[in-house]
C-alpha cells in the first residue's frame, strides 16, 4: 500500500453545488481528470445538476477562469451568496525544453491559492506538473496503470465544500 495519498472521509454533497474548470492543453490527460472528479462527485451525492464544468485555453488562464466562475455565479444567485460550494481547477503542465513550464507552475498555483483564499471558496489544486508523458499518464490512471488523482480532487472539492456550510 502506497504510504502517499490523503486518508479518506465520508461526506455528503447532496447540498453542493461544485465547479470544475480545466485547461484545453495535454486534453487526452485532462478527460480522465475531470472524469475522474466528477464520478466521486455523484458517488457522494452530488447532484448532477449541480455540477458546472467549464474550459480556458491552458493552465495559465485557472486562476483567472476560476474567479471568473466564482464572480459570476455571485450574481446569479439571490443575496449575491456564491452559488459554489468548492471549485476544482483542472491542468496539465509537462515539461518542455525551456523554462516555460516553471513559470506556469508557480504563477498557477500561486494564483489559485490566492483566488481560494481572496474567495473564501475551497480552489482544489488539480493542476499535474509533471517531467514527461508518462508520469501524466499514470497519475490521470490511463491504460490501467497508476491512480486517477482526479479522484482525490473530487473528493477533496465535497470535503471542503461541506466544512464551508458547517
Ligand atoms: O506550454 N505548455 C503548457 C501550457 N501552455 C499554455 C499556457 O497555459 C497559456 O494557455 C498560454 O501561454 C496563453 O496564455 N498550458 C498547459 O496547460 N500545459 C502545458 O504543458
Amino acid at each position: 500500500m502506497s504510504l502517499k495519498g490523503p486518508t479518506p472521509q465520508q461526506h455528503d454533497g447532496s447540498a453542493l453545488r461544485i465547479g470544475i474548470v480545466h485547461a484545453r492543453w495535454n486534453a487526452t490527460i485532462i478527460e480522465p481528470l475531470v472524469a475522474g472528479a466528477k464520478a466521486k462527485l455523484l458517488e457522494c451525492g452530488v447532484k448532477e445538476s449541480n455540477i458546472v464544468v467549464q474550459s480556458c485555453p491552458g493552465s495559465w488562464e485557472l486562476p483567472i477562469a476560476t474567479k471568473r466562475l466564482y464572480v459570476a455565479s455571485k450574481y446569479q444567485t439571490t443575496g449575491g451568496s456564491p452559488a459554489f460550494d468548492a471549485i476544482i481547477a483542472v491542468g496539465v503542465l509537462i515539461k518542455g525544453e525551456t523554462m516555460h513550464f516553471e513559470y506556469i507552475a508557480d504563477s498557477v498555483s500561486h494564483g489559485l491559492m490566492r483566488v481560494q483564499l481572496d474567495t473564501d471558496i475551497p480552489v482544489i489544486f488539480g493542476v499535474l506538473t509533471v517531467l514527461n508523458d508518462e508520469q501524466a499518464l499514470a497519475r490521470a490512471g490511463v491504460d490501467g496503470k497508476g491512480h486517477n488523482h482526479g479522484e482525490d480532487w473530487g473528493l477533496a472539492a465535497v470535503e471542503m465544500g461541506v466544512k464551508r456550510r458547517e
